[in-house]
């Protein structure tokens, strides 16, 4: 077992710590989320779960609040910031805190490093413990970011996930590398609280496999990007408990078009039963994308330890 499959694997006990410590959101007219990569995907499934309980809220990529704050929110002076960085260091995201707290805005801090520049640059810190050593691909720092975002904003989370989650994980493992085997083009579709996951989980492949992955709203998928799919093609459907119908009516066309579906928590060639309340899906499924990840850079001979052209942080200047 490399050290990536291990991260995976061993993060549940730092899922059971977090369980329970909440912070209560700062009051503001609207929250933005904002982060880099993995961290701008848990932003996107933090301002779905934060609307959904009464917060308004957005999601933006760190270098652009950085650079024009205006263009999102013409009062951008008055919101709450949460800024994501596991690393704390992120150029973009610790400048666009820098900046917003010079301009009287009130800055969350969710990381794993308190002592980091973005730890040093907040007005409020929320760690998010576990050990030190998780390597270049984000996992269990991923899963205890949005963690502790959603409860912040509300969403209770019971420590019940924690044998769920760990049961997806081991069930979608279970029927992998079968399931993917020759298949070149991954999509993983997700709505609501689950786009922000499924851009993650696509995200999380390509950095893991070197494989070209697509993520998007699962009716978008429809309006272009289908053209794509063919017996190369393996889609994972995020199903939202709201919009099951339509969704298993698109994993079906996908499926005519030659594409294996793997369907958590509704009909796919494999299809794998999300046992947790449909408000905290997002967080249930994310090991399992994660192993997904990593048995498709097996699959392909790939080392998850050390990917081409990544590093930990990205830093500019
Ligand atoms: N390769 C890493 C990504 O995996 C990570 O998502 C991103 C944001 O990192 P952080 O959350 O530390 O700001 O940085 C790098 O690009």
């Amino acid at each position: 077992m490399n050290t990536t499959e291990k991260v995976i694997f061993e993060q549940f006990p730092y899922w059971e710590k977090a369980i329970g410590l909440v912070s209560a959101p700062h009051e503001a007219e609207l929250t933005v989320f904002l982060g880099c990569g993995t961290s701008y995907n848990l932003a996107l499934s933090l301002a779905a779960h934060a609307n959904l309980a009464g917060y308004p809220a957005i999601a933006v990529p760190g270098a652009e609040w950085l650079n024009r704050p205006a263009a999102f929110w013409p009062r951008w002076q008055k919101v709450h910031l949460v800024a994501l960085s596991r690393s704390g260091e992120t150029t973009e995201t610790v400048a666009a805190a820098k900046a917003s707290r010079k301009a009287g805005v009130f800055v969350t801090a969710i990381t794993v490093e308190p002592e980091s520049s973005l730890a040093k640059n907040c007005d409020r810190l929320i760690e998010a413990a576990t050990h030190g050593d998780e390597g270049i691909v984000m996992t269990v720092s991923a899963s205890l970011m949005l963690l502790l975002g959603m409860q912040m904003v509300g969403v209770q989370i019971p420590p019940s996930i924690v044998q769920s989650a760990r049961s997806l994980a081991d069930q979608i493992d279970a029927a992998l590398p079968k399931m993917i085997e020759g298949r070149s083009h991954f999509v993983f579709l997700g709505s609501g609280s689950l786009y922000g996951i499924a851009l993650e989980g696509a995200l999380k492949l390509m950095e893991m496999s070197q494989i070209i992955t697509q993520g998007f709203h699962p009716l978008e998928y429809r309006h272009g990007p289908i053209s794509l799919v063919d017996e190369n093609t393996a889609v994972v459907m995020l199903y939202s408990a709201d919009q099951k119908a339509s969704e298993a009516l698109l994993a079906e066309e996908l499926r005519e078009k030659g594409a294996t579906v793997i369907g958590l928590g509704g009909p796919g060639d494999l299809e794998l039963t999300v046992d947790c309340d449909p408000a905290i899906v997002s967080l249930c499924v994310l090991p399992a994308l994660q192993i997904l990840g990593e048995r498709a850079a097996q699959s392909k001979g790939v080392d998850t330890v050390s990917p081409r052209h990544l590093t930990k942080v990205v830093m500019l200047g």
